[in-house]
């Protein structure tokens, strides 16, 4: 079976800067997985409900095609943590972490974890991708974007090795690890976290970041 790889993005912005990298004559194997000998590039819509159900969705109609695929990654912009990365830097995650799954009290924050329901914590495949020149941290999956100086600091405090948050790398990551296949991350940042100043961020820096990072093709 030939190795497929599904790339997927929460928004055709991102899906077209990915593209525009790969080029319309791709050749394979992409070095950027070097395992894959062909890949599917999709949008699977923002958030972690809607990137999960659709990247489950595309697995099994894959596998019910006859051509099941071998890894997901999942691509995107995202908002980075002060003092830890600069915006247009590209952040290769070495985890998904569902920073908001679990209960609020008075004690602070409990995550799935603590309460004995599973995971919050999804780790992506160390070999799937080949970016040595990018950082490697945890990218955080939120469903309410951080607005507040004092939500940034406490996503700081509790996730120390993070990098960067986003909204679809834990909901991807799940499908991936529930059809038994490795995934990885890549997140280019567009804004900082922190204090909500949309006028800040620099989606044209991230995306062609990311436009970047795909069309690499000698150097990796
Ligand atoms: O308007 C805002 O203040 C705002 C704050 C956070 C996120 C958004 C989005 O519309 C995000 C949509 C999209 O982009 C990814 N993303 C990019 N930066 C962030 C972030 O700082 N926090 C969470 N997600 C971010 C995300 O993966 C979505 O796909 C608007």
């Amino acid at each position: 079976m030939l190795p497929r790889l599904l790339i997927a993005t929460a928004v055709p912005a991102e899906r077209d800067a990915v593209r525009a990298g790969l080029g319309e004559g791709t050749v394979y194997p992409d070095p950027l997985s070097p395992d894959a000998t062909d890949l599917d590039l999709v949008v699977v819509g923002v958030g972690p409900a809607a990137a999960a159900a659709a990247t489950a969705r595309r697995i099994v109609l894959a596998e019910s095609e006859g051509a099941p695929y071998s890894a997901v990654l999942s691509v995107g912009v995202a908002g980075g943590f002060p003092g830890r990365i600069e915006i247009g830097d590209v952040v290769l995650g070495t985890a998904a972490v569902a920073a908001d799954l679990g209960v609020d009290s008075p004690d602070g924050f409990l995550s799935v974890d603590t309460l004995g329901f599973g995971t919050a914590t999804l780790p992506a495949d160390p070999n799937l991708v080949h970016l040595p020149k990018f950082r490697t941290g945890k990218v955080l999956t939120v469903t309410t974007g951080t607005g507040t100086a004092e939500r940034a600091a406490e996503l700081a405090a509790r996730h120390p090795d993070a990098l960067a948050e986003a909204m679809e790398g834990y909901g991807v990551a799940s499908a991936a690890h529930q059809a038994g296949l490795p995934y990885s991350e890549i997140r280019a940042i567009s804004n900082m976290i922190g204090p909500r100043d949309t006028s800040a961020w620099r989606m044209d820096l991230a995306l062609g970041a990311l436009t970047e990072v795909f069309a690499i093709r000698e150097s990796v």
